[in-house]
Order: structure tokens, then sequence, then C-alpha cells
């Protein structure tokens, strides 16, 4: 959780029953890779507890988006950013920004599952002992409640002490989604999360998101125009760095406003 008070704006809208604000504003969001631009006044208003996925030909900033909403994307020295990311109400570029904290608050899953070579155990406890946790018991619920969250723990609660590189890809991913859940965030990147596993795994996965969902707000980056459709409520087509157009998963799908919109989910480009 980010210890920064969050303004009046995002308090006053927790009304019971009613749409939750939104977890993320950008606000003339711009980016830099050295000279070239990557990102290009983004103004996007993405909902809690919804799944969002960015979708756009290849290079068109869509892990760049999503690399900048915990700000890892500075982990490449020449980049420079403009504008605002308000997270709950807190712009995510003040510098009272505590990084550790914002990073855990908004996990991250890889294209590739990309466990630690060490126990199935060990890979969930990792997180929880890095911030600090040492009760056993505590860690052991931790780590069972995460592997429950990520739906592998029947599959592995006989094998905790296996190396997890034991395992298939498609629960590996899993394994790396727990390990996510383990560090107790309130969103999840996902950047093309599917693109190495077979079908089966894929729709796990897919499924997944639809139950992670309560609890979590997701954002996805896919390649796969029709796992945006099932996967997700809201759709951001991003080109040459601008969104291009924002909306309803259906509507973006059915009914796009923007010829390049329309001309991209029709296979015509990308
Ligand atoms: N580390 C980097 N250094 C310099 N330029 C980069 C870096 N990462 C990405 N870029 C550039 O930024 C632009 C956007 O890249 P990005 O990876 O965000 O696109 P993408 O839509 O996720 O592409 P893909 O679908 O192929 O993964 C591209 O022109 C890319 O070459």
């Amino acid at each position: 959780m980010l210890k920064i008070v969050p303004n009046e704006q995002t308090t006053n809208k927790q009304e019971p029953n009613k749409q939750l604000d939104p977890i993320f504003e950008t606000k003339d969001l711009n980016l830099w890779y050295g000279e070239d631009q990557a990102l290009k006044n983004i103004n996007l208003s993405i909902d809690k507890q919804n799944v969002t996925a960015i979708i756009g030909p290849s290079g068109c900033g869509k892990s760049t988006f999503l690399k900048t909403l915990n700000r890892m994307v500075e982990l490449v020295p020449s980049v420079k950013t403009k504008g605002e990311i308000n997270y709950q109400g807190v712009n995510i570029f003040d510098e009272k920004i505590n990084l550790v904290e914002l990073r855990s608050s908004i996990g991250m899953v890889f294209q590739k599952p990309n466990p630690f070579p060490k126990s199935i155990y060990d890979n969930i406890a990792f997180g929880p002992r890095v911030h600090g946790k040492k009760n056993k018991k505590e860690i052991d619920a931790l780590v069972e409640k995460s592997l429950k969250g990520s739906g592998l723990w029947d599959e592995v609660k006989d094998r905790l002490g296996d190396s997890a590189l034991s395992l298939s890809g498609g629960q590996q991913q899993r394994l790396c989604i727990a390990r996510t859940l383990a560090i107790q965030p309130d969103v999840i990147l996902m950047d093309e999360p599917t693109s190495a596993l077979d079908p089966k795994s894929t729709l796990i996965i897919e499924e997944l998101i639809q139950e992670l969902k309560q609890n979590y707000s997701i954002i996805i980056v896919t390649h796969n125009m029709q796992q945006a459709a099932r996967v997700s409520d809201h759709t951001a087509f991003f080109l040459n760095g601008e969104v291009i157009e924002f909306g309803q998963t259906d509507t973006l799908f059915q009914a796009p406003t923007d010829k390049r919109t329309e001309d991209y989910i029709t296979g015509r480009f990308g």
C-alpha cells in the first residue's frame, strides 16, 4: 500500500454499489527513450477491479506504457517522462513516492514465466521475506493463499519443496502470478502473459484473470485480439505511441469509431 494520503477526489467517491473511482488516471503522459518519443499525450482513466487490455501493433508503446505504471520503465537510464500518472489519486512521479512500495502495490507478470531456480515454496515466500515477514506460520499461510489465488495449490500442495523449474510452462506462469499475489498488490500488470503458453494453459490463465479481477485491477498487454475480447472490460488501442481509441471492449471491437482501430482489429495491418 502506498503510504501517501489519497486526495479528496479519491475518498469522496467510495460509495457502496457505485462504480468505483479509477485506479489510474494519466494526464498528458509523454515518454522518451533518449530522443525517441515512445508515448505521446496519453490520457486514460482505468477503472478499479476491471480488466483493461492494451492492444496495438508491435512497437506502438504497449509494454512501455505498462512499465510506466509502476515506474519500472525508469530502469532504462535514457528514459524521460512528462505528465502525470495518478494512482488512487496520488501522482506516482511525486518525489515523495517510495518506489519499493509503489512496485509492491503494482505487481507485474511478464511474457515468459521467470520463476527463480528455487523451490515452489521459496518462490512465493521470497517477496514477503524481503518485505520483512519472518513468522513461519504467517509465511506458510501466505504461500497457501497465493497458490490458491493462482489456482495452483491443488497441483503443488504435496510438492512445495520441489524445484519451480520442474513445473510445466503454464504452471510456472501461475506460480509467477502467485508470487505477485504474495506481495499483496492492488494492481497486476500483465505483459503478454500467455504468449509463451499452449492453448490449454492460456485458457486456464484467462479464467484465472476473470477470478482475480474480483479483488485486483488488471491491465494486460496482448497481441491476441480474441484474448482481449474474451478477458477485458475495457480496451485501449495504441498506435505509434498514441491512444487512438479507448472504451468498452465490446463496443471497441464491434463498433470502433476510428478507421485505424477498425483496420487493426480486422487484420488490415499489424
Ligand atoms: N529500452 C529501450 N530503449 C530504447 N528504445 C526502446 C526501449 N524499449 C522500447 N523502445 C522503443 O520504444 C517503442 C515502443 O516499444 P514497446 O516495447 O513499448 O512497444 P510494444 O508495443 O510493447 O511492442 P511489442 O508488441 O513488439 O512488444 C519502440 O520504438 C521501441 O523500439
